[in-house]
């Protein structure tokens, strides 16, 4: 059976039973923390540092920004030299603390996309993820982007450095995908959790899973037929190619229904936050 493709909204919900007391009971950092190993794990596997040493890591201003703050700092124990492009750092603990752990490091903190891919052999695309709507009347990615991320996303679309997106290339829409063929292509893409509709696109030769604190029953609860971890890995490649184990994207109705009435009111309250 192949691993099942997920809309925004049922990623969302997910991610908020995951951290409902009566849910998965996980805390946001602990989330976080996995999904960034994860993708530093991924990219080991596939990019040695004998090879891709200069990692620039694109971090944008929400979690998907976290998830690259995360990994660069486990690449750096893992023998690379990451550097840091995070132009827009909002003040909130969890932030404050990542930048904090990479600072301490002396992993550097850049000032341009161009001063980040100088010297670089590859690129974290830890901008965008799956963007919740500002406007909270939606899920669907609010407009057009805007600065810094615009010439950040114009310099990703002209390296040609590898490029390793973090859950689903920047820009592209969650669901429909690589609109128009507007955005870049990524080489390698680690999805978190579960892949998203919009990634049957991708064409690049690494599709990792990662994100590995789904439970069996949650698992079941979501039809996710997620591919077995291999030992004490926290990524798992999936194979080229994969297609959704439906064509009928899950409804709205499908997602309330599987929801918890307890944590169903927090998917607006807690995943806009
Ligand atoms: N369970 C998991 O798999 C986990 C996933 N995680 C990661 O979290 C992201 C989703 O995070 P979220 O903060 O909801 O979205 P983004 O990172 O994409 O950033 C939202 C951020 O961007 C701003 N914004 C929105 N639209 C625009 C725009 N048009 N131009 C500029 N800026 C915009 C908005 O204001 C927000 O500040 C998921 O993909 C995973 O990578 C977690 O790690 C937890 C576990
Ligand atoms: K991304």
């Amino acid at each position: 059976m192949s691993v099942k493709y997920l809309s925004q909204r049922a990623a969302q919900a997910i991610d908020v039973e995951l951290m409902s007391p009566t849910g998965g009971g996980f805390n946001f950092e602990q989330l976080v923390e996995l999904a960034g190993f994860s993708v530093a794990q991924a990219i080991s596997k596939e990019f040695s540092k004998d090879d891709y040493a200069r990692v620039v890591v694109f971090s944008g201003p929400g979690n998907n920004g976290l998830d690259g703050l995360v990994a660069a700092r486990h690449l750096h124990h893992f023998g690379y030299y990451p550097k840091i492009y995070y132009p827009k750092r909002p003040d909130k603990p969890v932030n404050n603390g990542l930048m904090k752990q990479c600072t301490e490091l002396d992993i550097p903190f850049v000032d341009t996309p161009e001063s980040g891919l100088h010297d670089s052999d590859l690129v974290v695309d830890a901008i965008f993820g799956n963007t919740k709507s500002e406007t909270q009347t939606g899920f669907s990615f609010s407009g057009e982007v805007r600065q810094p991320f615009v010439s950040a996303i114009q310099a990703l679309k002209k390296t040609k450095l590898p490029i390793v997106s973090v859950d689903i290339p920047s820009a592209w829409d969650v669901e429909k995908g690589n609109v128009n063929e507007s955005g870049f292509e990524p080489t390698m893409l680690v999805s978190l959790t579960a892949p998203k509709e919009g990634v049957k696109d991708f064409k690049g030769p690494y599709h990792y899973l990662g994100g590995r604190f789904i439970s069996k029953k949650m698992e079941r609860k979501w039809e996710l037929n997620l591919p077995e971890y291999p030992g004490t890995d926290q990524c798992v490649k999936l194979n080229q190619g994969i297609e959704a184990t439906s064509s009928k994207p899950i409804s709205k109705k499908e997602v309330g229904d599987k929801m918890d009435k307890h944590f169903l009111s927090n998917v607006v309250s807690q995943s806009f936050s």
